[in-house]
C-alpha cells in the first residue's frame, strides 16, 4: 500500500490476514471492505467505547457508507469494566437489532477493551461472524493481532473468551495523538515487551528513544508499533494457540493479571499491571541464577518510561497468590512462569517455588 503504509502478515494458512500500519488508515475503510469483499448487503456492527466514538467512529462509518455498506454503531462505557458477561450479552442484543446475518461484519474501533470484546461477540455470534480490528491505542498493537480475543470474570482475567482471528487489522497511527499521557505510557509496556521476550536491540532502541514515545513522535511511534506488531505476528504465526511458544507472549502476566483482577478491573491499567508483572517476572530470573543486571535494566527502563515498578501496598499479598492460581498457563498444580534468561530471551519454566513468587510479589510491595 502507498503513503507510507506499512504491512506486516500474520501467516495462518487460508486464514492469514494482513497488519497495515500508517496515517490516515479511517477513511480508507470502506475502499478496503470493498476490495476484499465484503459483503454490501449485509449489516456491518462497529464496536466502540464512549470516547473513542466522539474522535473516530464518524469517519469509519462514513468511508463505510460511501461504499455502499449499513453500518449499526454500539457504544460501551470505557475501560476495563466493560469486558464483563454483561457488556458482552449487551452487544449481542445490538447484533440482533441490527439485523447482523452470517455475512455480517463486527468492527472493533478502539483499545484492547473494545477489541477483546468486539472479537468475542464476533466469535459467537451465530457462531461466527467475519471480524476487523481498527485499534486505536499504543497498546492494542498488541491485542488486535492473534485472535485471543475474551472477558473477564471477577476471579480472573481473559477467562471466557477464544481463539478467533481478525481478517485485517488497520492501524491508524494519527489516532494516537489523542492518547492520554497514562495510557500512552501503560500502552509502551507491550511493547517493551515484545523487546524482553525477542530482541535485545529494539529494548535498547526503547531506551534511547523514550522522548520521543511519550512525545508520540510519529517516526518512533511508527518504528516501535511495527517492530512491536513483528515479534507479535512471528510468534502467533508459529503457534496460534499457545500449545508452547506462544506462552512467551505472556511475560509478566501472571503477576500482572492476578494485580488487575485484585485490585479490581481498570484500577491498575493492563499495561501498568503487566510493568510490575515483568520487574517480577526479572526478580525471578535472578532467582535462577541468571543475571541480576535483568532486572536493573527491566526496572529503570520502566521508571524512565514513568510506569509504576512495585505492587501497590493496599493489595493483599494472599489474595495475589490466589488470583495467580487462574492464570492460563497454570496447570497440575504448578504456577508457570515467562522468565528473562537475557534482556532478548525468555524461557518457560514450569518448575518455579511457590515460596519464590510470594518472595517476590511481598518484596515488590510499595514500602517494602
Ligand atoms: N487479546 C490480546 O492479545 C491482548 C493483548 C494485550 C492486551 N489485551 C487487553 O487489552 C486491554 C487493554 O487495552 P488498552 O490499554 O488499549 O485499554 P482500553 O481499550 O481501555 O483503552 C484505553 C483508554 O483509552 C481510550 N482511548 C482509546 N483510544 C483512544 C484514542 N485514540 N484517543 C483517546 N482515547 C483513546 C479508551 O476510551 C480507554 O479509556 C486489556 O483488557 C488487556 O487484557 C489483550
Ligand atoms: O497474545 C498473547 O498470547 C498474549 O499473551 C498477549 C498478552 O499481552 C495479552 O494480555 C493476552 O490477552 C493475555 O492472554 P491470556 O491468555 O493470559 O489471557
Ligand atoms: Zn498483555
Amino acid at each position: 500500500m502507498a503513503g507510507g503504509i506499512k504491512e506486516l502478515t500474520v501467516d495462518l494458512g487460508e486464514r492469514s490476514y494482513p497488519i497495515l500500519i500508517g496515517p490516515g488508515l479511517l477513511a480508507r475503510v470502506g475502499s478496503l471492505f470493498a476490495e476484499r469483499g465484503f459483503a454490501v448487503k449485509s449489516p456491518i456492527l462497529l464496536i466502540t467505547d464512549a470516547s473513542v466514538e466522539d474522535l473516530y467512529a464518524g469517519t469509519v462509518e462514513q468511508s463505510l457508507r460511501d461504499k455502499g455498506y449499513t453500518v449499526a454503531r454500539a457504544v460501551v462505557p470505557s475501560g476495563e469494566t466493560s469486558k464483563s458477561l454483561t457488556v458482552f450479552d449487551d452487544m449481542i442484543t445490538a447484533c440482533l437489532e441490527a439485523g447482523l446475518d452470517r455475512r455480517s461484519t463486527v468492527i472493533a474501533l478502539g483499545g484492547g477493551v473494545v477489541g477483546d470484546l468486539a472479537g468475542f461477540v464476533a466469535a459467537t455470534y451465530m457462531r461466527g461472524v467475519r471480524f476487523v480490528q481498527i485499534p486505536t491505542t499504543i497498546l492494542a498493537h498488541d491485542s488486535s493481532v492473534g485472535g485471543k480475543v475474551a472477558v473477564n470474570h471477577r476471579l480472573a482475567k481473559n477467562i471466557i473468551g477464544a481463539f478467533y482471528q481478525p481478517e485485517f487489522v488497520m492501524y491508524d497511527l494519527d489516532t494516537l495523538l489523542t492518547l492520554p499521557i497514562r495510557e500512552v505510557k501503560a500502552g509502551l509496556s507491550e511493547v517493551v515487551k515484545h523487546g524482553l521476550i525477542w530482541n535485545a536491540d529494539f529494548v535498547a532502541w526503547c531506551d534511547d528513544n523514550v522522548d520521543k514515545l511519550l512525545a508520540l513522535d510519529p517516526e518512533a511511534l511508527g518504528y516501535a508499533l511495527y517492530e512491536g506488531c513483528k515479534v507479535k505476528a512471528i510468534v502467533v504465526s508459529r503457534d496460534e494457540r499457545e500449545n508452547d511458544l506462544r506462552a512467551i507472549l505472556n511475560l509478566g502476566h501472571t503477576i500482572g493479571h492476578a494485580l488487575e483482577a485484585v485490585a479490581g478491573y481498570g484500577e491498575l491499567l493492563h499495561g501498568e499491571a503487566i510493568a510490575i508483572g515483568m520487574v517480577g517476572s526479572a526478580r525471578l530470573a535472578g532467582k535462577f541464577g541468571y543475571d541480576p543486571s535483568i532486572e536493573a535494566v527491566t526496572e529503570a527502563l520502566f521508571r524512565k518510561i514513568g510506569s509504576p515498578v512495585r505492587i501497590p501496598g493496599h493489595l493483599d499479598v494472599d489474595q495475589i497468590m490466589a488470583a495467580m492460581q487462574h492464570d492460563k498457563k497454570f496447570m497440575e498444580g504448578q504456577m508457570v512462569f515467562v522468565v528473562p534468561t537475557a534482556i532478548g530471551a525468555v524461557e518457560i519454566r514450569h518448575d518455579v517455588p511457590t515460596a519464590w513468587v510470594r518472595e517476590i510479589v511481598e518484596g515488590l510491595r510499595e514500602g517494602n
